[in-house]
């Protein structure tokens, strides 16, 4: 079993334990359930830097990367440093985040937020919305073209945008359908941890012209997103190499003052 099998396993369980805990109809009545949604593919076509910022504590390719930042002060300070938007992973087992940790964040900024999950069933997406997401994350490798056209229809009846990621031609080729509207390429192959923006580069040229095009994971200095550009990105996720510094808002922002210069 690869280590994306092993978390989508353990996943399958900890959703139907909170189904069983917290009924679908409970979820929606948050009060964010009906709030109105921000447009993170909006940002990112007027942007001219185009940053998603991740809040992430670890990851199984890292382990730690920082727990001692709390989410309060990263939302802050990604606002602070003008990103398009905010990723946060609510993954507990592999990532150390929590649903608990959108909620703050929707309560610290008014960025778009993405909420960073394995997502497997339509009570992940409502819960997206209830804790105060814009935008879901699909990862095309753990889903089905039918449940790819099912869980995105449901985020566009509940407002909320859809980020498509893929990692192949064939991830890319399966899932191509105008319920999504971004399109992420992952340079790192979740299976094996091995990171390369030729994966970017590569499946560019595949992507509709109508779908904002991210590049995700391996970002780490300006260059890279130079390099990228030319490709048609618009959108650029960036987790590690803001999170492993003392202060993530504070190097975002020196990072995209460096790109505007
Ligand atoms: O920390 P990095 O290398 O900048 O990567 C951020 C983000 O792309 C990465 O966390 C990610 C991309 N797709 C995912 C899917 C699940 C979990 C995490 C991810």
């Amino acid at each position: 079993m690869n280590i994306l099998d092993k978390i989508v396993a353990d996943k399958s369980v900890e959703v139907k334990l909170r189904k069983q805990l917290i009924p679908i109809s409970q979820v929606e009545q948050s009060v964010l359930f009906n709030r109105e949604t921000i447009s993170l593919a909006k940002k990112l076509k007027n942007s001219t830097t185009g940053i998603i910022a991740e809040h992430k504590r670890r990851s199984p390719s890292k382990s730690v990367i920082n727990q001692n930042l709390n989410v309060f002060d990263v939302a802050k300070g990604y606002e602070k440093a003008g990103v398009c938007g905010m990723s946060v992973l609510t993954d507990a087992k592999y990532f150390g985040g929590s649903l608990d940790d959108l909620l703050t964040a929707r309560a610290s900024c008014n960025l778009p937020l993405l909420r960073k999950e394995f997502i497997i069933d339509e009570y992940q997406i409502i819960e997206a919305k209830a804790y105060g997401a814009d935008v879901i994350l699909l990862i095309a490798s753990i889903l089905t073209k039918e449940e790819i056209r099912t869980f995105s229809r449901l985020a566009k009846s509940l407002n909320l945008e859809v980020l498509l990621e893929v990692h192949n031609e064939e991830e890319l080729q399966k899932s191509i359908m105008p319920s999504l509207d971004m399109l992420g390429v992952n340079n790192r192959n979740l299976k094996t941890f091995e990171v390369s923006l030729d994966t970017s580069k590569r499946l560019s040229q595949l992507i509709p012209n109508d779908f904002v095009k991210v590049s995700e994971s391996g970002i780490s200095n300006i260059e890279a997103i130079k390099e990228l550009e030319p490709y048609g990105y618009k959108g650029f996720l960036i987790g590690e190499n803001f999170m492993k510094t003392e202060n993530a808002g504070k190097s975002a922002e020196e990072f995209i003052n460096n790109l505007n210069e």
